[in-house]
């Protein structure tokens, strides 16, 4: 079960930060453009500084569509594991029904992945029958058109994140399911706490995006497990030839900021 090995991360880690590792192509540093793979150099050393204070690693697949990309994701998600830190990809999925049975099938390879939930319930049944892995149901981004759809006022009188919320209780039935709620919108955050009280939350949006660290952590957490992403407020946290070592600090930075709220 998911939750139980990023529960037992959590604690080994004694942190509920994800690292997200979204290589954006104009910020790698320089000295790394004469790698094989320039991506897959870059996160082993970001691993590498990293891995001691991850609950969890988030590649988003957006940096790695590509030939050399593929293989950069692979190569990195098997040494995450080799320092026992799961992957969630940050994909976004969600599709008719035979077309979302191949797209689950990346669950053989990370632990854990996100889906909105645009498309409806048979869209995302093959990740949700994937009792092992993790489904992070997108309910409140943390952009600032999230508010456009999210926000709407339904009929019912309730939001449409929180018809979200409350559907996505409805599909935890391996316990899998987990929810996306940014750290830029706290009173949404704290809104979505209480239609879910028992869903994990993934919530990004702290660092870059200047999200609510305290907001993410007291709400985000369920029973002690959720995650608090930051991605380039630690990747890119230095550049240059000691990259790897400003975001090793950042990352203890952050780790230690969010575990005051725990
Ligand atoms: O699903 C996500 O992870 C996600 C949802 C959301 O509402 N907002 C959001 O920023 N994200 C992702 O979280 C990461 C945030 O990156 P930074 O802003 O660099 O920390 C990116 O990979 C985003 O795609």
């Amino acid at each position: 079960m998911f939750f139980e090995r990023l529960g037992a991360r959590i604690e080994t880690a004694d942190s509920v930060l994800s690292v997200g590792l979204d290589p954006d192509p104009d910020r790698l540093p320089d000295h790394l453009a004469d790698h094989d793979l320039p991506r897959w150099a870059w996160a082993r050393r970001i691993i590498d500084a990293t891995h001691e204070h991850a609950a969890c690693y988030k590649p988003n697949a957006a940096f790695y569509e590509d030939p050399d990309g593929w293989r950069a994701l692979r190569e990195l998600v098997a040494y995450a594991h080799g320092k026992d830190v799961p992957v969630l990809l940050d994909a976004k999925r969600a599709d008719i029904g035979n077309t979302a049975r191949q797209y689950a099938r990346v669950l053989d390879t990370v632990d854990a992945i996100t889906v909105n939930p645009y498309l409806g319930r048979d869209s995302l049944d093959p990740f949700l029958s994937r009792t092992d892995a993790g489904v992070f149901v997108l309910c409140r981004t943390s952009n600032p058109g999230g508010s456009d759809l999210q926000d709407l006022e339904l009929a019912t009188d309730e939001r449409l994140y929180e018809r979200v919320a409350r559907l996505a209780s409805g599909w935890n039935e391996h316990d899998n399911v987990g929810l996306v709620v940014g750290a830029t919108t706290p009173d949404e955050l704290e809104r979505v706490r209480e239609v879910a009280p028992d869903l994990p939350f993934l919530v990004p949006g702290v660092g870059a995006q200047g999200g609510d660290a305290e907001a993410a952590v007291e709400y985000g957490l369920a029973d002690g497990v959720g995650l608090v992403n930051s991605s380039r407020g630690i990747t890119f946290a230095g550049e240059g030839e000691d990259f790897a070592g400003a975001a090793g600090e950042a990352a203890k930075r952050l780790k230690r900021r969010l575990n005051e709220f725990r």
